[in-house]
């Protein structure tokens, strides 16, 4: 039998959070099994960004990244919120070790080409993009690698990455090794029915329901990139994947099963 192996996701308000990200931390380091944390945090990025006069645009859930904007995002992601997560780990006794994709060529990513729209320095990342031996070695070394949304080209750029689909590129790219579960954490309770009503959690969401979802207009903004990248997940082999509420982490590993899980 495969080892078990969570790789957690977390990003936008909660990173914003103070208290709400240590009360995170602290159920994330409680975690026995092996685990990966990996980070976004495009509100801090845009808020920092609207301070310094540096007009941000996203297309599709994804950050137009111009140079300025790619100094702002490599800060932000790689610098300021990556070490202060792996701090807060540190103290809570967790081993967590901070990377971005650069680091050891942990995440190759290929920039992306859109005939239409450019994005400018986007990277493009697919399972093979991730070096699955080294992650491997660190997880042997009861180590827990944190990621951040930023990745690079072996060309000399660093570029940004959505945080959804590297977390979603990981899990798959270590489930041939691990039973992997996948755990997208964040502000609502799951897929909501209605996003106004924290009751109206959908208990299960395939690939056809979140067409029909999709149809019926039920799903804006960040859920879409977010349940692409849960589908991707699911169809190349991985486990487990699930949408759950951030504060739910240690509720939903202790089997209460909280959120919606994405299923083919
Ligand atoms: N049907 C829905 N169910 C849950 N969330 C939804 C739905 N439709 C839109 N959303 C929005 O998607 C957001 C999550 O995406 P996003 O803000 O990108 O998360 P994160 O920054 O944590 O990755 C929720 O906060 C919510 O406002
Ligand atoms: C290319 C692209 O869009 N990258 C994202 C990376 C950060 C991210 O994904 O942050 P959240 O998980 O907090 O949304 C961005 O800059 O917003």
């Amino acid at each position: 039998m495969k080892e078990k192996l969570f790789v957690v996701k977390i990003g936008g308000a909660l990173i914003d959070d103070d208290e709400l990200l240590n009360q995170f931390l602290e159920q994330f380091s409680e975690i026995k099994e092996k685990k990966i944390l990996v980070h976004g945090g495009g509100k801090l990025a845009t808020t920092l960004a609207d301070k310094l006069g540096i007009e941000q645009k996203l297309v599709n859930g994804r950050r137009i990244t111009d140079k300025d904007t790619l100094d702002i995002v490599a800060m932000v992601y790689a610098g300021g919120i990556n070490k202060n997560i792996v701090a807060k780990l540190q103290q809570k006794k967790c081993k967590a070790i901070g990377f971005s994709g650069a680091d050891a060529n942990l995440i190759k990513a290929k920039k992306r080409k859109n005939a239409e729209i450019d994005f400018g320095f986007v990277g493009d990342v697919e399972e093979k993009s991730v070096n699955r031996k080294l992650i491997n070695k660190l997880l042997k070394l009861s180590l827990t690698p944190v990621f951040s949304a930023i990745t690079h080209d072996k060309k000399g750029n660093l570029l940004n990455t959505n945080a959804d689909t590297i977390a979603s590129v990981i899990a798959q790219s270590l489930s041939s090794k691990y039973e992997v579960e996948l755990l997208y954490c964040f502000d609502k309770e799951g897929v909501l029915g209605d996003v106004d009503n924290p009751k109206s959690v959908i208990k299960t969401v395939s690939e056809e329901e979140f067409s029909i979802l999709k149809e019926e207009g039920k799903l804006h903004k960040g859920i879409l990139p977010k349940l692409e990248n849960a589908l991707g997940a699911v169809k190349n082999n991985v486990n487990k994947v699930f949408l759950i509420k951030e504060t739910q982490l240690k509720n939903h590993i202790e089997n209460h099963h909280a959120g919606t899980e994405i299923c083919l």
